[in-house]
């Protein structure tokens, strides 16, 4: 099963009206999409970004409809994935090489990852794109909440509507919000979507460029000092998750194992969703450091959760990886 899976599950989210359905259709144009599958969550009664995608041409297409899939649809979702794969092995088809989930533009990526659980023995190889769109300001304040979650959880994040405002401002606040996410400023649409499905994940590590934190997010760089062990390790993160709830956005990072072999482990935590640490045997050995995306919470507040804890909590320095006293 594992070779006829889907190489990988792309969550697409953004908030209402930012683009999403015109990246995917601009995206489903190009050459480089074949074999690829599309869900819509349309949280409304009558499915209009569903029979926008359907009119780009013939396409394996699911929908989630009258609900948003991160509130009431997470085993409707499992169940459509399944079918999707069942239906194009039936076909004598080649797999997918990637389904394509749009969100409906109020969904917080965590939950919906959280749901993908009973899809883990196919192997799934999952990322989130997220659509900031250059000219919402209003709605990003009206709704910041969902508008952080989804832009803390992307290993992409696309400027949309350049040709209707300046990108700068848009793409600093998605930088003071994540900046371990790749940003795509690209004006021209086909270029545009071929860079948002196509870059990889991993350039999230590496993304260059200063952002000024936004005043409600905190970016914060954690280190475990020299005598922690690997349950001190495991606590504090676990700590953290039940501590914050729903302002923990993102975690991300690497350990280095209780029984060291040289390679270090991806931390990867989207909301409070910890994915299983993956060893990057292949990789050179990158210091061990988590970075914590979280809403309202200051470097003093992660401190005071666990006073005692051998961690330091430094404020994180974008690109260089480097932490300036908090
Ligand atoms: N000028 C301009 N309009 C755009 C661009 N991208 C999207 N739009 C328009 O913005 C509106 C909303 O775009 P959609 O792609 O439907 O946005 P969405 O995020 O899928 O919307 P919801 O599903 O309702 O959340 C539509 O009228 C689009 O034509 C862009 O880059 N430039």
């Amino acid at each position: 099963m594992t070779n006829e899976s889907p190489a990988e599950f792309i969550l697409l989210a953004g908030f209402l009206g930012s683009g999403k359905t015109t990246l995917l259709r601009d995206w489903l144009a190009l050459p480089e999409a074949a074999d690829t599958a599309v869900i819509v969550n349309e949280a409304g009664q009558i499915d209009i970004d569903g029979a926008v995608i359907a009119d780009s041409g013939p396409l394996p297409l699911a929908m989630l409809s009258n609900g948003c899939v991160c509130c009431s649809l997470t085993n409707d979702l499992v169940f459509t994935v399944q079918s999707l794969l069942e239906s194009r092995e039936k076909a004598g088809l080649p797999p997918f090489r990637r389904i394509i989930l749009e969100c409906s533009g109020l969904s917080r990526p965590g939950p919906i990852l959280r749901s993908l659980g009973p899809l883990a023995p196919l192997g799934l190889r999952v990322r989130a794109i997220a659509t900031c769109d250059a000219a919402q300001a209003e709605a990003r304040a009206a709704h910041f909440d969902e508008f952080a979650a989804q832009i803390a959880a992307a290993d992409v994040v696309v400027v949309t509507k350049l040709d209707q405002a300046e990108g700068e401002a848009a793409t600093a606040l998605a930088a003071g919000i994540n900046p371990l996410a790749a940003r795509i400023v690209e004006p021209d649409p086909a270029r545009r979507a071929l860079a948002a499905f196509t870059t990889p994940p991993g350039a999230a590590l590496s993304t260059p460029g200063a952002a000024a934190p936004h005043p409600r997010i905190g970016v914060h760089l954690v280190e475990f000092l020299g005598d922690a062990g690997w349950d001190d390790r495991l606590d504090w993160m676990e700590n953290l998750a039940a501590f914050a709830g729903e302002r923990l956005l993102r975690m991300k990072g690497f350990l280095h194992p209780a029984e060291d072999d040289g390679a270090a482990l991806l931390v990867q935590v989207v909301g409070t969703l910890f994915s299983p640490l993956s060893r990057m045997a292949r990789t050179a050995r990158t210091p061990e450091a988590l970075v914590v995306i979280a809403r309202d919470l200051t470097a003093q507040d992660l401190r005071s959760m666990a006073p005692d804890a051998p961690v330091r909590i430094s404020r994180y320095a974008d690109g260089a990886r480097r932490a300036s006293a908090a």
